[in-house]
């Protein structure tokens, strides 16, 4: 899913007729982070943490950056890597049954694809500190008002719909040139700090992928693991 998700950035970054993009997921829920599989079998070490983040870090910034208007689209759980994912899109719209979860620090690790550097810029410092050390499931209501969602779907399984109502403006004014052009200019503007505030994340994250706390959490959850809450 991780280079599938490139591989559809690149696609995106040579549509240049485009104007808009909606991120959402499939059978209930928008993203449930790293495939704990994958990452038990194969990812082991911090050396194969740095890689996921480096592909991560990568493929989430250059969404950010399309001169498109992107929305996720929030039914059911963003969790983790999929609570990251949610922070690169230009605006969220979640479902009132949504939950987002920034799970790291139960899997013994940091953020690593700079979605904690996003969340600052989203919700300020304390708020932020508090989703990423205590992790607590924030609902749709609570994120609409720390200013993390933008709107609410009347309905769960909406989120989707409420997303097209949402970008409505932008999709039927005569000006995509424009909106392209100031989706660049905002872009622009956070250039230098985002990379290296990634940078930065990326070595928390793969200083702590693989150790001790890490392993054990990844765990499937019939074997003993440390408590979520
Ligand atoms: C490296 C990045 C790192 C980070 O930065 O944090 C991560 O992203 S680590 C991954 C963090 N994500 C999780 O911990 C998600 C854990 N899963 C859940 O909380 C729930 O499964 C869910 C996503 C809320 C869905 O719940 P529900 O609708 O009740 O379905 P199930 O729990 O029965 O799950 C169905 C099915 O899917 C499997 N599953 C779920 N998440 C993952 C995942 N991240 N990777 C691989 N597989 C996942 C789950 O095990 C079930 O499988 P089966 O038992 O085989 O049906």
């Amino acid at each position: 899913m991780m280079v599938q998700l490139s591989d559809a950035v690149d696609e995106l970054e040579q549509w240049d007729r485009g104007v808009a993009l909606v991120v959402h997921g499939m059978g209930g829920n928008f993203c449930a982070g790293a495939d704990l599989s994958l990452a038990r079998e194969h990812l082991r070490t911090g050396a194969d943490g740095r890689s996921m983040c480096a592909l991560m870090s990568d493929t989430l910034t250059r969404l950010r950056r399309l001169p498109l208007i992107s929305v996720a689209a929030i039914d059911g759980a963003a969790i983790g890597g999929g609570a990251e994912l949610a922070t690169s899109c230009d605006f969220r719209v979640a479902g009132p049954e949504s939950n987002i979860r920034f799970v790291q620090v139960k899997m013994g690790v940091s953020t690593g694809w700079g979605g904690g550097a996003r969340l600052v810029g989203l919700v300020g410092r304390r708020a932020a500190l508090r989703l990423l050390a205590w992790s607590p499931p924030l609902a749709a209501d609570e994120a609409a008002a720390l200013g993390l969602v933008d709107a609410v779907a009347e309905e769960e399984g909406g989120a989707l719909a409420a997303a097209r109502e949402f970008l409505g403006g932008v999709l039927t004014q005569d000006a995509h040139e424009a909106v392209r052009a100031v989706k660049r200019v905002v872009a622009a503007a956070d250039v230098p700090v985002s990379d290296r505030l990634h940078r930065a994340e990326a070595d928390e994250f793969s200083a702590l992928w693989g150790g001790a706390h890490n392993r054990m959490a990844l765990e499937p959850p019939s074997s003993p693991r440390p408590p979520r809450s």
